[in-house]
């Protein structure tokens, strides 16, 4: 799915409002009604609705909802924020209609008038929506900031006020809500981590904007849904056999660190790779033999950690790197040696990256088959520091390009910045994967997906799709405290079952 900007969204409204035809409050009584379609379905209107509008067409938008909701027989409070201007023309429309149904309607103009609300009240935010263009201050900022104090349950209308569409509101002032009703596709904002304690559940509502306009309108940025999966993934032939499915190489592990080459090497075998090959520290064979029997080890020379890489690297289809490898000067070298003899796609996570952001001309060596997986803290001894999401995510984008690298930044809705330019959120996942070991687990089924012939951007897409998935299975069955990142591979099995079942 196209993730659009705020000018892209207006855009996408004026070009329905002209090519519909339709008229702009035809326009807007669809978005309200989608919304009073919904609250009446999660059965929100058997509270007391308390309805706070802006002066635009998001305070328009909450005017149209609150008569659809009275002619529901729903009670609805309307408080409206005054700032001495005429509203917007479909706000001035709406009003007048809405005066047909109620009087219960009150203008706000200093903190004594703001009500009080309680745990059972429900708050529609429909104060401003993409319209933002400065952040709040003054008795705006009081008012949301007095709802998002209060105990009541609030729905924001597009947005929650207060958040821009395309840049960070990290230092401002910003509704906290706990659902926020979008239309028709997502917005940058909505997906970054660090507006997700204000946007609630984020539920994507059709309010029949022209399709012609998202086929023909190119984004910068996508989230990841089934049809981009179902196009991906290559269901397997009913003669195949196991050199059908490539030899993964992963070099991962150091003296007290075996697990994360345990948890790599399982979750490489369960992304259906043929073969396995392990390159380890001595004292990692007894530990991965016994967990991991379908993996063959090959020792490194050195007892505790990385300092050579395996003999015939020819024999790989793909490799990665990083699980537990630890920061020792050797193993600094040994990877040196790794990206100066391999050729085939290769994935670098953990200390790999650490190494990299040590050793920066070891980045000069990266070639155009690479994934480097970072997570947030990881990316930032890479590439430096970043103000908000936006800026990593840019960053991202930039980093992409000027190595020729997929970039996976890890984290709530996962990035994927690729070196053409194009870029993903992942749709599957919750906190629960925020666990010791979940990136380990990533490595393993990114290799194993390259070493089977998927690209990187193949491979990254679809390999982080399948863990959030496995990640959501584990947290369905088990709860996001108690799963682990071993989980997330014994529930690959039911995230790939899913692949094929929508892929007939
Ligand atoms: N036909 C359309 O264009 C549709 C618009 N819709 C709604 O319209 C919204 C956008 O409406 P508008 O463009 O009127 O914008 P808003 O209603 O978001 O904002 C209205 C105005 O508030 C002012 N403002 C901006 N930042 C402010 C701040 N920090 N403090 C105080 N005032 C501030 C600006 O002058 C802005 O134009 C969408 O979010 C959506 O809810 C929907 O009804 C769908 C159809
Ligand atoms: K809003």
């Amino acid at each position: 799915m196209k993730i659009f900007t705020a000018g892209q969204i207006r855009n996408w409204d004026a070009y329905t409002i002209a090519n519909e035809p339709i008229t702009s409050l035809q326009l807007m009584e669809r978005a309200a009604t989608a919304c009073t379609n919904w609250l009446l379905e999660q059965r929100f209107t058997q509270q007391h609705i308390h309805i706070f509008c802006g002066k635009g067409n998001n305070g328009g938008d909450g005017l149209a909802i609150a008569r659809l909701l009275l002619i529901q027989a729903v009670p609805v409070t309307v408080y409206i924020f005054e700032t001495g201007k005429k509203g917007s023309n479909d706000f001035q429309r709406n009003l007048e209609l809405l005066h047909n149904h109620t009087t219960d309607i009150h203008f706000l103009q200093s903190t004594d008038a703001f009500p009080t609300l309680q745990q059972n009240d429900v708050v529609i935010d429909a104060l401003l929506g993409t319209g933002l263009d400065r952040p709040l201050e003054g008795l705006l900022a009081d008012l949301v900031q007095h709802i998002s104090n209060s105990p009541a349950t609030v729905i924001a209308i597009d947005l929650p006020t207060g958040m821009f569409t395309d840049k960070s509101c990290k230092e401002a002032v910003c509704m906290r809500a706990d659902h926020t009703l979008s239309f028709e596709v997502y917005k940058q904002c909505l997906l970054v981590a660090e507006n997700a304690e204000y946007c609630g559940n984020v539920h994507l509502l059709a309010i029949g904007l022209h399709p012609a306009y998202y086929e023909t309108t190119l984004a910068a940025q996508q989230l990841m849904d089934a049809a981009i999966i179902r196009s991906i993934y290559k269901k397997r032939k009913a003669a195949a056999h196991k050199g059908n499915f490539g030899h993964a190489l992963l070099l991962a592990g150091s003296y007290g660190k075996t697990g994360a080459a345990i948890l790599s090497a399982k979750a490489c075998l369960r992304s259906g790779v043929g073969l396995l090959t392990m390159h380890t520290p001595t004292c990692g064979i007894i530990p991965l033999q016994t967990a991991v029997p379908e993996a063959m080890v090959e020792t490194d020379a050195n007892e505790k950690y990385l300092s050579n890489t395996p003999a015939d690297l020819l024999r790989y289809a793909a490799i990665g790197i990083g699980p537990g490898i630890d920061l020792h000067e050797e193993t600094a070298n040994a990877l040196m040696l790794l990206l100066q003899q391999a050729h085939q796609p290769m994935v670098l996570d953990a200390d790999a990256l650490n190494l990299l952001s040590i050793k920066k001309e070891l980045s000069a060596l990266l070639h155009t088959d690479c994934i480097l997986t970072p997570h947030p803290k990881e990316f930032e001894r890479l590439f430096g520091k970043t103000a908000n999401d936006f800026e990593r995510i840019e960053k991202a984008q930039e980093k992409a390009t000027e190595l020729n690298c997929v970039i996976v930044v890890k984290g709530h809705h996962t990035f994927i910045a690729c070196p053409d330019g194009t870029a993903w959120f992942n749709s599957t996942g919750n906190a629960g994967m925020a666990t010791a070991g979940s990136g380990d687990v990533l490595t393993g089924i990114l290799t194993g997906l390259l070493a089977q012939g998927y690209n990187t951007t193949e491979a990254a897409i679809l390999g982080v799709y399948l863990h959030g998935l496995a990640g959501d299975f584990a947290a369905a069955e088990l709860s996001q405290e108690a799963m682990t990142a071993g989980d997330l591979t014994r529930y690959l099995g039911k995230a790939f079952l899913q692949l094929s079942l929508t892929n007939r």
